[in-house]
């Protein structure tokens, strides 16, 4: 699903209104009915007080048209207007007056100069204040009413955006924002919704279709790209039945160190859970005997190093390796790393401990081959970029580390986003119990697996971030979030794959 900003979002809205030949009043009553309709679904004509909050945008426009749904089926609606400013819209005006065809109490005007109404806990409040239009911090008097409702207890819906919250550009740290419960939002999803610092504001969030020209959508170039179940779908390439296991890639897996071996042991098998033909674990010798008892299907090359790896010497001709997890940063680590690295020609994935060395020896950057992954948690994204002040700022660093160093960056979170240049993939899959230890280095087997099926890199990171938080979806429903280890999840890349073509139930 594309996410869009809110200009290619009011841009879409004029190619509509084009296309279908209506007026934006007819668009707005087409958004607003279908808003009432999932509102009616849920209350069901049950007497609660309902405030609707009305800005004197269109955002405004689309709650003085959910009022008069609501008060033509009886709800008992209180309808208020921030009329701060003279600029109200034309489709504000219209449905102003049209909510005189359906009761004799206009909305209350609010000059922004007086107290703030009573908001009860009891209460269900509708905030249509600012959506998509918002251009700039709110503060005083609005910045008051935002925190009274936010502290009132009453459960929040908000229309398009909870108000005061930025779609696609830094949240400034002094603007107010509506804490919504529910939002329900058009078109698509906006990317501020998956932002660390951001992301809670809408409570949970519908996504609503509201017919904007298909043509439109179809030709814009998305700020981000969300990986739905239905994405992956049309990531995955299915096996041939003619085959062997020489079709599906030999991954090499360098990682371990004493009292690391684990993180050899979980990458190296949720790379051969996930369909690489042949894994071969590089470790120090004292990982050895380890992974072979512990994962009898992937092969072993010891390291001359004992407790740590201190060189790379492997006869393997071709292989997609896969370097970083729990190897270290000492020197003879480094060298071991630095010597790996050169060697490649074909993209690399690198985790962990390897990109903890890319921080501190960035001039091993220039042997990291193109289109190569790395899979950093946000503290080694902050050694490898500095840091950052906000979550705009986050993905603006990283695309301009893509751009310069010419490398894919996973950036792990509650929602992974693969970074690469300038596009980006938000990923829909994935739950809380998966910040785990050892989750990280199932990610990276399992993108390298993809890489080794002859996955374009930048697909493999996709596909491999989606697959990762699939299965610890899957795994949660036996496991809880509290019970899931990353071993567990690394046993349900095959049935998160099956997911991907199950039938759902109607
Ligand atoms: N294509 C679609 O998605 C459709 C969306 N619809 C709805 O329309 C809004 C967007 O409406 P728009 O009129 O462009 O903008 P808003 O209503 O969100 O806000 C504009 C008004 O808000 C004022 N403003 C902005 N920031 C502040 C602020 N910090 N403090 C005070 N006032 C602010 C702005 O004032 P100016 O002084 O800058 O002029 C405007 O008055 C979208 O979100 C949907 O809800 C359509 O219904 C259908 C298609
Ligand atoms: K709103």
């Amino acid at each position: 699903m594309k996410i869009l900003t809110a200009a290619q979002l009011a841009e879409a809205d004029q190619a509509t209104l084009k296309s279908q030949n209506i007026s934006s009043t007819d668009l707005m009553e087409r958004v607003s009915t279908l808003v009432f309709n999932k509102i009616h679904e849920r209350l069901n004509g049950a007497p609660v007080p309902v405030k609707i909050f009305c800005g004197i945008g269109n955002n405004g426009g689309d709650g003085l048209a959910i009022a008069r749904h609501m008060i033509q089926h009886g709800y008992h609606v209180t309808t208020y207007v921030t009329n701060c400013s003279k600029k109200r819209s034309k489709d504000f005006l219209v449905n102003y007056d049209k909510v005189k065809e359906v009761t004799k109490d206009w909305p209350i005007l609010l000059d922004c100069e007086e107290d703030i109404p009573e908001i009860s806990p009891k209460d269900i409040v509708i905030d249509a204040i600012f959506g998509i239009g918002l251009n700039r911090p709110v503060k005083g008097w609005m910045a008051s009413l935002f925190n009274r409702t936010n502290d009132s207890g009453a459960f929040t819906v908000s229309i398009d955006m909870p108000s005061g919250l930025f779609s696609d550009t830094a949240q400034p740290a002094d603007s107010a924002v509506i804490q919504a419960d529910h939002t329900f939002t058009f078109n698509s999803p906006k990317l501020s919704f998956f932002l660390e610092d951001t992301g809670n504001y809408t409570g949970t969030f519908e996504v609503l279709n509201i017919g904007l020209d298909p043509t439109f959508i179809h030709q814009a170039d998305p700020a981000a790209m969300l990986i739905t179940r239905e994405s992956a779908q049309n990531i995955y390439r299915p096996r041939k039945k003619f085959s062997h296991k020489g079709d599906y890639g030999h991954v090499l897996v360098m990682a371990g160190s004493k009292g690391k071996i684990g993180a050899a042991v979980l990458a190296s098998t949720a790379a051969i859970n996930s369909g690489a033909g042949k894994v071969t674990a590089y470790v120090p010798s004292c990982g050895n005997d380890i992974l072979q008892s512990s994962v009898p299907e992937v092969m072993t090359i010891a390291d001359s190093g004992v407790d740590q790896l201190n060189d790379f010497k492997t006869e393997l001709e071709k292989y997609i390796l896969c370097v970083g997890p729990g190897i270290g940063t000492s020197d003879e680590v480094v060298s071991a790393f630095a010597k790996a690295i050169k060697l490649q020609s074909s993209p690399v994935l690198i985790d962990a401990d390897g990109i903890n060395i890319l921080a501190a020896n960035i001039e091993l950057l220039k042997d990291v081959p193109a289109k190569s992954i790395l899979t950093p948690h946000d503290g080694e994204l902050e050694r490898l970029l500095g840091g950052w002040d906000s979550s705009m700022e986050r993905l603006d660093k990283a695309r301009e580390f893509s751009m310069q160093h010419d490398v894919i960056l996973v950036l792990k979170g509650a929602h992974s986003i693969t970074v690469y240049k300038d596009h980006m993939y938000i990923n829909d899959s994935g739950n809380a119990g998966m910040a785990t230890a050892g989750s990280g280095d199932v990610l990276s087997g399992i993108i390298s697996s993809f890489m080794a099926q002859s996955y374009d890199p930048l697909m493999a990171a996709v596909f491999g971030a989606y697959i990762h938080g699939a299965s610890g979806d899957i795994a949660a429903q036996t496991y809880a979030h509290e019970g899931l280890r990353a071993g567990i999840i690394s046993n349900f890349v095959g049935p998160a794959i099956l997911q991907l073509f199950r039938q759902e139930n109607k």
